[in-house]
């Protein structure tokens, strides 16, 4: 499983202002991204998982994003955003099928939750069932942007555990925005920092 990102930046307007970014993950990596908030980290994923218009070009196994149907790509490339979307009234609804159990313990989550109305759930679990949601789903690349964000460290810990559980049993890549230093130590050594494009102040000086 090879994925790549080619020259990838937002499109003029977009209020992206990040140098165009090019990368390769192999099956079972995981990248950390950082940079400025407000940079385009989060569209950056979201041009990833063929949500938003972009330039350059996105690859899984060499075969273009441009050639894959839009629903096709997001199975095999999974995003979950900062806050996550729930549109129906129970947290069940929303999984494709059960997730394992020891999906759930491993987070903490006790398996009546899947029952439960989403409007009781809190910040922290809906980040966690979020995940749980896209793990279900078994992606080729998980796209995680500051999934512990509202966490504790306990818990912080156990999701980065899951994770790398998921990318070493599946063989998947995983890119995961943190602005945390400590915690992109603990989710290895490849991290990514993603600029700003200065190509225009360049260019007027
Ligand atoms: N739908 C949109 N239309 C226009 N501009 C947008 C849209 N979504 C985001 N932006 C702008 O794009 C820029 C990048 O936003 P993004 O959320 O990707 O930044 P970020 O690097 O993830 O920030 P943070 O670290 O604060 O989460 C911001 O200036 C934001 O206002």
């Amino acid at each position: 499983m090879l994925f790549e990102a080619r020259n990838v930046t937002g499109e003029p307007g977009s209020g992206v202002r990040y140098r165009p970014v090019s990368l390769q993950l192999e099956a079972g990596e995981i990248l950390t991204i950082y940079g400025q908030s407000g940079i385009g980290k989060s569209q950056f994923l979201r041009a990833l998982a063929d949500l938003t218009p972009h330039t350059g070009d996105v690859l899984l196994d060499g075969v273009s994003q441009t050639k894959i149907r839009p629903e096709n790509w997001r199975q095999q490339v999974g995003y979950v955003p900062a806050e996550s979307g729930w549109w129906a009234d129970v947290v069940a609804q929303h999984f494709s099928e059960q997730p394992p159990e020891a999906w759930l313990s491993m987070l903490s989550l006790a398996p009546e939750l899947l029952d439960a109305p989403v409007e009781r759930l809190s910040t922290g679990e809906r980040q966690r069932l979020a995940l749980v949601r896209a793990l279900v789903l078994q992606p080729k690349v998980l796209l995680l942007d500051e999934p512990t964000a509202n966490l504790d460290q306990r818990n912080a810990q156990k999701l980065i555990e899951l994770v790398k559980t998921y990318a070493q049993s599946e063989q998947a890549a995983v890119i995961w925005v943190s602005h945390d230093v400590d915690e992109r130590a603990l989710l290895g050594n490849r991290s990514l920092e993603i600029c700003a494009d200065t190509t225009h102040q360049a260019h007027r000086s």
